[in-house]
C-alpha cells in the first residue's frame, strides 16, 4: 500500500519526537527522501569541497536519481516507522554513557584506590575525540597531576578505546575559513600533546578495544599499555592525507624500529594487540574475557607502591627526552596544519562524512 500525504506528514512529526539520535547516515537518508518526496530529483548546484555538510546532503539526495516522488514518500514513511520501533527499544550504551557526569561531558573521571581513572565516554561515536573532549582530557590530566592518586589510567567506555580525531571537527569552520581552522587545530593539538609529554605521574592505558589515529600515537608517551586481545592499533594517516602526530614520528621508530614504524605510520598497517606487543608498543595483552579483572588487579598493586619513588623514577627516565619531544610535537603540528588544507585530506574527510569510505 502506498503512503498517503497524511502518512507522510505524520512521519515528519514522528521524526521530531525520536528520543535517540538515529545517526548521520540515517539522517542523510531521511533528508534525501524528504527532498525527493517534496521537490523531486536533486536540482541544487553541487556544493564546494570545503562545504562538508551540504556536500554530504547533496550527495545523498543526488544518489536517489529519478526516483518518483510517491516512492520517496513511501520509503520515508517506512524508514521513520522502522526507526520509531528500533530506536525506542534499543539500548546499546552502558549506563551513564554519553551523559554529563562529574563536570565532564565527554569523560568519566574517578579517584579510587589511589588510581585516577579517565574514561573516554562517547561510546556511540566509538569515543571519537571532538573539540570538547580534547579540552576535557587536558583539564582531567591537569587535575590528575595534582590530585592524591599515585597513577592515572585512561580507558574507553563501550566497544572501542577510541576511533581517534572526530572527523566532524573539520566541519566547524570559523569566519576566517579553513586556514584559520587549520591554524587553531594545530594550536589545540600542540597543547593537547604537551599535556601528555609533561604528565608527571605514571600514565597507563587500558586499551579495551580498537584504537585509531591519535589514540594510538599517544601510547608512545604512556608508561605502560595494557591491551585486550580484541584491541587493534591503526594509524591510517596516509589514507586520510595526513601525517603522524602525538610525537609518534619520533617515539614509534624508537620503540619498534624504523621499518615497523613505517608500516604503521606511512602504510597504515593495522596491528593486532599481540603484534603491537611484539613491536613494543603494548606492555601486555590479556584475554578480553578477563581483561578488566586482571588489569585492575595489576593496577591496584602498582598503586600501593610509594608514589614519590614512582614519580621520580619516571622523571629520571623521561626528563632527558622532554625537550626533544616538545620540539617533535611542534614540528608535527606545523606539518599537519599544511596537510589539513590539502586536497588529499579534504577529500578523505569529505568521503568519510558522505559515508563513501570506511577504513
Ligand atoms: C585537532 C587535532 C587533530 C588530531 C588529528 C588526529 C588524527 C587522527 O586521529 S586520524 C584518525 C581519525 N579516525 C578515523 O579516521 C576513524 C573514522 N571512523 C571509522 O572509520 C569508523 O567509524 C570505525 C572503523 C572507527 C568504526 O566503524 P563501525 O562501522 O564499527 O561504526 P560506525 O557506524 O562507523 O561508527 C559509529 C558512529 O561513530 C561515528 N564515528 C566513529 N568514528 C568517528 C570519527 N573518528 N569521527 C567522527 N565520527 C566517528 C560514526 O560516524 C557513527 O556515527 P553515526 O552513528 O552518527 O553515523
Amino acid at each position: 500500500m502506498r503512503a498517503s500525504q497524511k502518512d507522510f506528514e505524520n512521519a515528519m512529526n514522528q521524526v521530531k519526537l525520536l528520543k535517540k539520535d538515529p545517526g548521520n547516515e540515517v539522517k542523510l537518508k531521511l533528508y534525501a527522501l524528504f527532498k525527493q518526496a517534496t521537490e523531486g530529483p536533486c536540482n541544487m548546484p553541487k556544493p564546494g569541497v570545503f562545504d562538508f555538510v551540504n556536500k554530504a546532503k547533496w550527495d545523498a539526495w543526488n544518489a536517489l536519481g529519478s526516483l518518483p516522488k510517491e516512492t520517496a514518500r513511501h520509503n520515508y514513511v517506512d524508514l521513520v516507522s522502522s526507526l520509531s520501533s528500533s530506536l525506542e527499544s534499543s539500548s546499546q550504551v552502558e549506563p551513564g554513557a554519553d551523559k554529563k557526569s562529574t563536570g565532564y561531558e565527554t569523560l568519566m573521571m574517578t579517584l579510587e584506590d589511589g588510581i585516577t581513572k579517565i574514561v573516554f565516554n562517547r561510546p556511540t561515536k566509538k569515543n571519537a575525540i571532538n573539540t570538547k573532549m580534547y579540552d576535557e582530557i587536558m583539564r582531567a590530566l591537569k587535575a590528575a597531576s595534582k590530585d592524591d592518586s599515585s597513577l592515572t589510567v585512561l580507558t574507553g567506555n563501550g566497544d572501542y578505546y577510541s576511533s581517534g580525531n572526530d572527523l566532524t571537527n573539520f566541519t566547524d569552520i570559523p569566519p576566517g575559513g579553513v586556514e584559520e581552522k587549520a591554524k587553531n587545530s594545530a594550536i589545540l593539538l600542540r597543547e593537547f600533546v604537551d599535556c601528555f609529554i609533561d604528565f608527571p605521574k605514571p600514565l597507563i592505558a587500558a586499551v579495551n578495544g580498537p584504537a585509531v589515529g591519535i589514540s594510538v600515537t599517544l601510547l608512545g608517551l604512556f608508561d605502560a599499555v595494557f591491551a585486550s586481545d580484541r584491541a587493534t592499533f591503526h594509524t591510517p594517516f596516509s589514507h586520510l592525507g595526513q601525517t603522524p602526530e602525538g610525537c609518534s614520528s619520533y617515539t614509534f621508530p624508537k620503540i619498534m624500529g624504523p621499518a615497523k614504524a613505517t608500516e604503521m605510520l606511512v602504510f597504515g598497517k593495522k596491528l593486532t594487540a599481540r603484534e603491537a606487543c611484539t613491536n613494543g608498543l603494548v606492555t601486555e595483552v590479556f584475554p578480553d574475557s578477563t581483561f578488566q579483572k586482571e588489569v585492575w588487579t595489576r593496577l591496584k598493586a602498582f598503586a600501593k607502591l610509594p608514589p614519590n619513588a614512582m614519580r621520580i623514577s619516571k622523571e629520571v627516565m623521561r626528563n632527558s627526552e622532554k625537550e626533544k619531544l616538545h620540539a617533535v610535537n611542534a614540528e608535527e603540528c606545523s606539518v599537519l596544519q599544511g596537510r589539513w588544507l590539502s586536497d588529499e585530506c579534504l577529500n578523505a574527510v569529505s568521503n568519510f562524512l558522505s559515508r563513501k569510505a570506511r577504513l
